[in-house]
This record gives structure tokens, sequence and C-alpha cells, in this order.
């Protein structure tokens, strides 16, 4: 598990470790680390490093305090370094101290430092940035074309929401102090390859606001069978999607309930012959009243937001067992507000809305994705999966996963319903619906990468490589 926590969180953290460590101790240790990832990358992109040349953009706070000490270290190393003062008058005056004592040269022509450069320190901004690049560090950055390596994090993204309003860094890699923030698993895409460094705040930063789950813990609590089981004892999953006008939706729901568990899936509903037809271990009927008892239901891909649609709702919401809401579910429910009644307030429930199912239920989503799902599931009760690049996972208790996207590959149709149903079968199994979803969206992506192999890729590919996906995630948690 790899906590995360914002910016003020961090701040009161590095305020109470000042208390009892030596002026500008947790600079010089952040900087160290820095100049030491900075060192392994020249080695790596220039295959040595004596004379080479390394400029650092420095702006006006401690971001740039940092990239000055961290040139202060460099030089020590002998690589050629030169500083380009965003704000002259405002540079870390300690940092530029040490530059200047170790060699380090102040460029008077920085687009010049910034052409000549193997590598590009980017100490513009860091925790206390608001706002995009400004025109003057736009435009030099809009210049570099050596790599570029971000102090704590890309300038121009917004430390807490990872959103991109205008010109910002686009980093080869980022080294990060003390814990990860919000910028680097929501907007991952702009950090490169991340790094972190230990300045000592640990303890003080307390419980994480944010969590990413690792492979390993999603392999470590994936559902196996174990002698004792029998196919009713692993959970039952229900599905009721589909309908005669979209029965693929029913299709991949089942196969995706099916693929990530081994005990038994019951469909309901119009898309009964398809689905029987593809998965012939399924148990289908063709209503909800008419399956056996499930552990879960799965409710709502290809549905149908008519009055057949909202019985099927109803009736799975009355059921009392865990629900995992989407698509033509989640609309039903925003438009009107008495279907919620139907609900056990009891009983778990996970809505998988994109942004435009989430602004029918919760308002428009904006640029601060993790409050607007926490917001969420705290009016309604359930557990909200955001979804997107990085998708977002909020209880209604405040806990959030967040799950950074490796890549684009499932935005591809049909990829919602496979996740649907990989949610119905964890709710089954009796997981806690926060990870549930959090273990789901986890599968899903690793999924999405096996199946796209760096090339386009399709939801029904996604189904066929699941086990590969998990027997991925188990390895990953030491399971042969
Ligand atoms: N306090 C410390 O001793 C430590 C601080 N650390 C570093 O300090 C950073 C935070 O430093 P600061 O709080 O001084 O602030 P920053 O360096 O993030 O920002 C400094 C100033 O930049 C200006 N600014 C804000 N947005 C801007 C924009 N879009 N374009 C141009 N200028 C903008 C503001 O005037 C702001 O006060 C961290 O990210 C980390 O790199 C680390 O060295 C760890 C220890
Ligand atoms: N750009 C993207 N990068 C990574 N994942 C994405 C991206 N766009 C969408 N996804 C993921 O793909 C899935 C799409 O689900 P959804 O919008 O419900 O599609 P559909 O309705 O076609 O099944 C979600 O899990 C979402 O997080
Ligand atoms: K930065």
């Amino acid at each position: 598990m790899s906590g995360v926590w914002g910016a003020d969180r961090v701040r009161a953290a590095e305020d109470e470790v000042f208390k009892r460590v030596p002026e500008g101790a947790l600079m010089r240790r952040a900087a160290f680390g820095l100049a030491n990832h900075a060192m392994t990358m020249l080695a790596e992109l220039t295959g040595g490093v004596a004379g080479r040349r390394v400029t650092l953009l420095v702006g006006a706070g401690n971001n740039g305090g940092d990239a000055l000490w961290a040139g202060h270290f460099l030089r020590r190393r002998g690589v050629a370094v030169e500083a380009v003062l965003l704000s002259p008058d405002r540079a870390h005056p300690a940092g530029l101290a040490a530059l200047r004592r170790s060699g380090g040269r102040i460029a008077a022509d920085h687009l010049a430092a910034v052409r000549s450069a193997d590598l590009v320190l980017d100490g513009i901004v860091g925790l206390s940035a608001r706002g995009p690049l400004r025109p003057a560090a736009a435009g030099l950055v809009e210049q570099v074309e050596a790599p570029i390596l971000a102090v704590d994090l890309p300038s121009g993204v917004d430390p807490d929401t990872g959103v991109v309003a205008g010109p910002a860094v686009h980093a080869d890699a980022t080294v990060t102090f003390g814990c990860l923030k919000p910028v680097h698993v929501l907007a991952a895409g702009h950090c490169g390859e991340i790094h972190l460094v230990d300045i000592g705040i640990r303890a003080e930063l307390g419980e994480p606001e944010l969590v990413v789950l690792s492979d390993a813990e999603v392999g470590a609590r994936w559902p196996v069978p174990g002698p004792t089981d029998d196919k009713y004892t692993q959970g039952v999953t229900g599905i009721a999607a589909g309908s005669a006008v979209y029965p693929g939706a029913a299709v991949l729901a089942v196969g995706a309930a099916i693929r990530a568990t081994s005990g038994m899936v019951r469909y309901a509903g119009e898309a009964a012959d398809p689905v029987r037809d593809r998965w012939p271990e399924v148990v289908a009927t063709g209503s909800v009243t008419d399956t056996g008892r499930v552990q879960s239901w799965v409710v709502g891909p290809g549905l149908g937001t008519g009055k057949a649609g909202a019985e099927v709702l109803r009736r799975v919401l009355a059921a009392g067992v865990p629900v995992c809401a989407d698509a033509d579910a989640i609309t039903l429910l925003a438009a009107e507000e008495s279907r919620w009644d139907d609900r056990d307030p009891d009983t778990p429930m996970v809505l998988t809305p994109h942004d435009r199912e989430f602004a029918r239920f919760a308002g428009a989503v904006g640029a601060d994705r993790v409050a607007a799902a926490r917001r969420a599931a705290a009016r309604t009760g359930a557990v909200v999966l955001l979804k997107g690049h990085a998708t977002v996972v909020a209880a209604p208790d405040g806990r959030v996963l967040v799950n950074p996207a490796r890549s684009a590959w499932l935005a591809t149709a049909g990829s919602g319903d496979v996740l649907a149903g990989l949610i119905g079968a964890l709710l089954a199994s009796g997981l806690d619906p926060l990870l549930a979803a959090g273990c789901a969206v986890r599968a899903h992506e690793v999924a999405g990468q096996l199946a796209a192999r760096d090339a386009p890729t399709s939801a029904s590919v996604l189904v066929e490589v699941l086990p590969e996906a998990i027997r991925t995630l188990r390895l990953a948690a030491g399971f042969r």
C-alpha cells in the first residue's frame, strides 16, 4: 500500500519536524536525494557524468531551494551546473550561496542555458504552486529538449488535484520528498517515473488521505477456493443486465464475473439466450424474481432506462444483498430520487459512474475528483467509484483509494461492463465494498495491459485475459 498526503498535511508534518532538526536539514536531505537521482539519470542518458551540463529552473520558493542545493551537490561531483533564476530577487538565499560556493553559475542567457543542457531540473514551483506555469517559465520549458527531472512535482500541475489548467512541465522523472502527494497519482502521466526520497517526516504525517493498492495487496486478497469450499460457499454473483437491444453488456459482465472467481454466476434478464450461448456455466433466467439466491447483484449495464429497467432495479435493491449499480442503473437512480428509498441502507452498494453519469446524480465532477467522489459517497452512503484515467474510489466513511492508470487501453466500449462484473464477483465473495471496488479496478487495469500489449484491444479480449491478470496479481503476492 502506498499512502498519499495532500499539501496541507505535508506542510504540517514538516513544521513538526522543523522543531527538532537543525535549520535547513530537511532541504539538504531532500536535495541530496534529488542530486543522486540526477546523477543516475545523467549516467544513463550520456554514459558518464564528467563534463555534463545540468540546468536548474529555479522559482521563488523552497522548491527552487531544493534545485539550487541539488546543483551544489552535483557541482561537487564534477557536473557543470547553471541556474536560471526566474525570480532573481526571491531565489532561496542559502541554496544560491551553496551553489555559488561550489562553482555553479547563474545563467545570463536563459534560453542558451536551457538549450545546452543534458538534463534540466524543474524547481519552478512545488507544493505551494497555484495554477499553470506563468508565461516566462512556460516559454522556457517549451524550449527544453533534454530530459526533465521534476523537483517534488511537475510545475504547473496542481499538487492536490492533479489539474493541468494550462502550460505545465511534462517530466521524464519526478523525485518527491517524504511521501507521495495527490498529483503523483492523479496526474501520473505528467510525472514520469516517480522516486520517493525519505526525509524523515513519515511519523508526523499520520494516516494517509488516499491509498494506492499495490498488485501484491490485490493479489493477496483475491478470493480463491479452499479445501472445504463448494460453488455456493464462495458466493454466487447475480447479473441483472442487458436487454434485447443491448445483449452484449450482459455477455461481458457475466463473462467477467465468471472469470473473476470460481463460485457461480446467475443471470436474470432479456439476454438469457445469448448469455447462455456464450457462457454455458451460467444459470440464466428471464427475471430477477425467478433467480435463485445470490450473494450480490450487478445491475445496470445495457439494462435500458425505461419502465422495465426501473422494475429490475427496484427488485435488485430490495434483495438485501450487496449491489454494484452501473450505467443505466445510475441513470435511473438519478432520474427519480424516490428510487433510492428501495435500498436497504445497511446493504453495501457500489456505484460506478463515469463523469457524465456522476453529474446526473451528484452534480458536475469539477476540478477536484477526490473531493467530488468523497462528497457523493457521503451523501449516498454508497462506495462511489469515479471512472477515468485515474480512478477514484471513495467510501462513505471518507476512505479513498486511487488507481493511477498505466495506459489508456481501457477506454474502449464495454470495458465498464467488464469492471461491473468483476466488482459483483468480489462483492459476492464477501470482500469489503471499498476493497471489492479497488481490487476490481486494479485487475481491470492489469487485464487492459495484457489485452492490449501495445495495440488496440476490446472488451471481449479483456474478459479473455482476466485469468492471466489475476495470476499476475497473485504472483506479485507470492502465490506460485
Ligand atoms: N520547507 C522545507 O524545508 C522543505 C521544503 N521542500 C520543498 O519546498 C517546496 C515547497 O516550497 P514553498 O512552500 O516555498 O513553495 P513553492 O516553491 O512551491 O512555491 C513558491 C512560490 O511560487 C509562487 N508561485 C505559486 N504558483 C506559481 C506559478 N504557477 N507560477 C509561478 N510562481 C508561482 C508563489 O509565490 C509561491 O509562494 C516543496 O515542494 C519541496 O520542493 C523540501 O525541500 C523539503 C523540505
Ligand atoms: N483515458 C483512460 N485511461 C485509462 N482508463 C480509462 C480511460 N478512459 C476510460 N477508462 C476506463 O475504462 C472504463 C470505461 O468504462 P465506461 O465508461 O463505463 O465504458 P462502457 O460504458 O463502454 O463500458 C472505466 O473503467 C474507465 O476507468
Ligand atoms: K517542481
